[in-house]
């Protein structure tokens, strides 16, 4: 579904990651791990197409459905209308499925604006599962989520590599996944390193 080929990815033109292989086939995970900085939201936009690479080569069959930071969802807007909108944009349907499947059937009718940080994330989360795209890309999917909240969307992740998806996840936390890791420290480019020095003498 996904394969990379000794990669380059960088921010502000200067190279974060280098000498990145590595593929993911359907029904499988590959969570990244590292320190903040290291690189992970640079190599998932890259991945997503957000970013050009600075070298090498990036193989994707099928779209990929990119979940930022930043959920998206529009305040003035109910949950379900958030998620109807999403819905029209992929061309897929809202179904009281998904609301059950992230908790969000007791809040579909409640303004976004109101709702808690979790549960505004799992909203954001909510809209993965309306894509209908076979390859996630997920950045620190489980920010602010709780136990329980963790579990029910390792349980969606679960679920969409049982019908032949893929993901790549970024995350600080083990998220009771039987996934690939790639710890991305061993990749980090010495020129990145050289660069930011020479910056702050
Ligand atoms: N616009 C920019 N210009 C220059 N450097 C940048 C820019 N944006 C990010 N960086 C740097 O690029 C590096 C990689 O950042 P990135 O956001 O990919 O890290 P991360 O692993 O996702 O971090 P975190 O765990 O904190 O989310 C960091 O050192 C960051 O400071």
């Amino acid at each position: 579904m996904l394969r990379v080929r000794d990669l380059t990815v960088a921010r502000g033109g200067l190279a974060v990651l280098e000498g990145l292989t590595f593929a993911v086939a359907p029904g499988e995970a590959l969570v990244l791990s590292g320190p903040n900085g290291v690189g992970k939201t640079t190599l998932l936009r890259t991945l997503a197409g957000l970013q050009p690479p600075l070298a090498g080569e990036i193989e994707a069959t099928g779209q990929a459905a990119y979940a930022s930071h930043a959920d998206g969802v529009k305040g003035q807007l109910t949950v379900a209308e958030n998620l109807r909108f999403w819905a029209g944009i992929y061309g897929t349907r809202l179904t009281d499925d998904v609301l059950a499947a992230f908790a969000l059937a007791d809040l579909a009718d409640r303004p976004a604006r109101t709702l808690s940080a979790g549960q505004l994330r799992r909203t954001g989360l909510a809209r993965l599962a309306l894509t209908g795209r076979p390859l996630w890309l997920l950045d620190e999917p489980t920010v602010s989520l709780d136990a329980e909240s963790v579990a029910l969307f390792a349980g969606q992740v679960r679920r969409h590599l049982a019908t032949g998806g893929a993901a790549v996840i970024a995350s600080h936390i083990d998220i009771g996944l039987d996934a690939l890791r790639l710890d991305l420290r061993a990749y980090v480019a010495t020129e990145t390193a050289t660069g930011r020095d020479e910056a702050f003498l």
